[in-house]
């Protein structure tokens, strides 16, 4: 293929790693101490949520299978892996007291496994699995949010902090408060529509800047490491290049990342400007006597605002956005009626085994270039990019390999146009539960065998490929793996 320059490389201190999350991986959910989150509350005790009604109980069980899991790092050659802290593993009942010697105890042994080979951590503290007694109080839409999980964060940087330099406070907040609050797509499915996306928005900003805080102020010194958050931007694009369609599409940007990217990455701090006014607007013909968005006091906003080390960026697709047309049924009040876009995904897009992932041409470098052009001189990090396939064991996941291998090419782009992006996970190093999704959705590098009580890990193509990548800091589009034995690389590895 001439059009592909094969000597473009990745930096050699490029971190290239997998991602997975407690709830999806860990199982092991009621073993040695570990308290109920609201993933095992709404699994367990509400029916017909969950596509093929199945929950996390077992999951992959890399409770017990860790040291496997570390074999696989290993086996692909990774420089990090991404994996987040079950909460209530760590802290039963949320609060700081107790704290679950057993939970300390398995994130340890985790963590000095991958250090033994030269494999960097990097923690989210939260990944969507809020103990439930904490949701039994509200959740995010309790201001008091703010100081539990600071609480929380403080115990990790405490415990692990002396080996993990990276730190991630949540993961995809869009995700946690529009899916969880403001409609019933994730736990804890409060579908609070006007108000609960909004609420949750502001306390778990307020939440992260206290845990970055608390890091910065009495950890960081002595333990030399980085803090930031990982926000799910999409790349929404213009359906024409009419004003109100660019205009479209640029509030959706506000809507969608722009509500937690602004008040932290933003030289002005505080929410974005023009969704803010849509809300303001939208509230008071609704009759109510402020905007439903909660504005940030002037300390707030200065608390949130420059509450970073990097950026983690998880990306996947993208929509094309538009002022009038592509319009479906939406709430009266929610996010959707205030934004009030029309959205779709082009048909000739390859699609996944997942209804909104389709594989979109370069989003991945318009997203970040996006990112960059606003807040320029961040450091980013790609903390999740993947795809899905079904649950039928099909080991030839080529759609699979051609998606990684374009996005990568778009991070050599990025990396050429001078972006500080300075690492890349794929999701996900192996098979796990997708949420509402259950199992029929498989975004794994690895397959996972649900079925046999081991828990069987066996390499797909794309983990191969992926492989060879890493090893050799560039693309080779016509790479064939010429085996289906994996092995760990002799003498790729040195002990630190
Ligand atoms: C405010 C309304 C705006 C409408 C504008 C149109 C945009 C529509 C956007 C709909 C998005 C729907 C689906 C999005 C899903 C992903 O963001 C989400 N699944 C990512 O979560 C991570 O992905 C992994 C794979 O799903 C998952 O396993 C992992 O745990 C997540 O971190």
């Amino acid at each position: 293929d001439v059009s592909v320059n094969h000597w473009r490389r990745f930096p050699e201190d490029f971190l290239f790693g997998c991602g997975t999350a407690a709830h999806q991986v860990e199982g092991a959910w009621h073993l040695d101490g570990k308290g109920e989150n609201i993933w095992d509350h709404l699994t367990h005790f509400t029916i017909g949520k969950i596509k093929d009604k199945s929950n996390a109980k077992i999951a992959a069980d890399s409770y017990h299978n860790y040291m496997r899991d570390v074999e696989i790092m290993r086996e692909l050659g990774l420089d990090a892996y991404r994996f987040s802290l079950s909460w209530a593993r760590i802290l039963p009942t949320g609060f700081n007291n107790p704290v679950n010697p057993a939970g300390i105890a398995y994130y340890n042994n985790l963590i000095d496994e991958m250090l033994t080979y030269n494999i960097t951590p990097i923690i989210t503290l939260y990944h969507w699995d809020l103990p439930q007694k904490l949701q039994d109080l509200g959740g995010f839409v309790n201001p008091l949010i703010v100081n539990w999980f600071e609480d929380y964060a403080r115990i990790a940087f405490m415990n692990f902090g002396n080996r993990v330099k990276h730190w991630i406070t949540f993961n995809e907040p869009r995700e946690i408060c529009h899916d969880g609050y403001g409609s019933a797509n994730k736990a804890p499915l409060l579908n609070s529509a006007a108000f609960g996306t909004y609420l949750c928005a502001k306390h778990l900003l307020l939440a992260h800047a206290n845990a970055y805080h608390a890091y910065k102020n009495d950890f960081q010194r002595h333990q030399g490491g980085q803090c930031g958050i990982t926000i799910s931007v999409h790349w929404f694009e213009p359906a024409t290049n009419q004003t109100e369609d660019v205009f479209a599409a640029e509030l959706t940007k506000q809507a969608e990342w722009g509500l937690y990217a602004e008040p932290i990455f933003s030289a002005k701090g505080g929410f974005p400007k023009d969704f803010s006014k849509r809300v303001a607007k939208k509230s008071k013909d609704q009759g109510y006597s402020k905007s439903r968005l909660p504005e940030f006091n002037k300390q707030e906003k200065h608390w949130v605002r420059g509450s970073y080390d990097f950026f983690g960026v998880n990306h996947y697709t993208a929509w094309k956005i538009s002022a009038t047309e592509y319009k479906y049924y939406v709430e009266v009040p929610s996010i959707r009626h205030d934004l009030d876009v029309g959205f779709y995904q082009p048909k000739d897009w390859p699609s996944s085994a997942s209804s909104w992932l389709k594989r979109a041409p370069n989003s991945l470098f318009n997203a970040i270039m996006d990112l960059h052009k606003r807040y320029p001189n961040v450091i980013f990090y790609i903390t999740e990019n993947g795809w899905s396939t079904t649950a039928t064991h099909v080991l030839t996941d080529d759609k699979r390999v051609a998606y990684h291998r374009a996005a990568l090419e778009n991070v050599l782009d990025l990396l050429e146009a001078g972006v500080n992006v300075k690492g890349y996970m794929a999701w996900s190093m192996i098979d796990s539960f997708e949420w509402m999704e259950g199992y029929t959705e498989r975004f794994g590098l690895y397959h996972v065998d649900f079925n046999s009580p081991a828990r069987t890990r066996t390499p797909r193509k794309s983990a191969f490929v992926y492989k060879h990548i890493v090893k050799n800091r560039h693309i080779d589009p016509n790479y064939e793996p010429k085996t289906k034995i994996m092995t760990i690389d002799k003498g790729y590895y040195l002990l630190t």
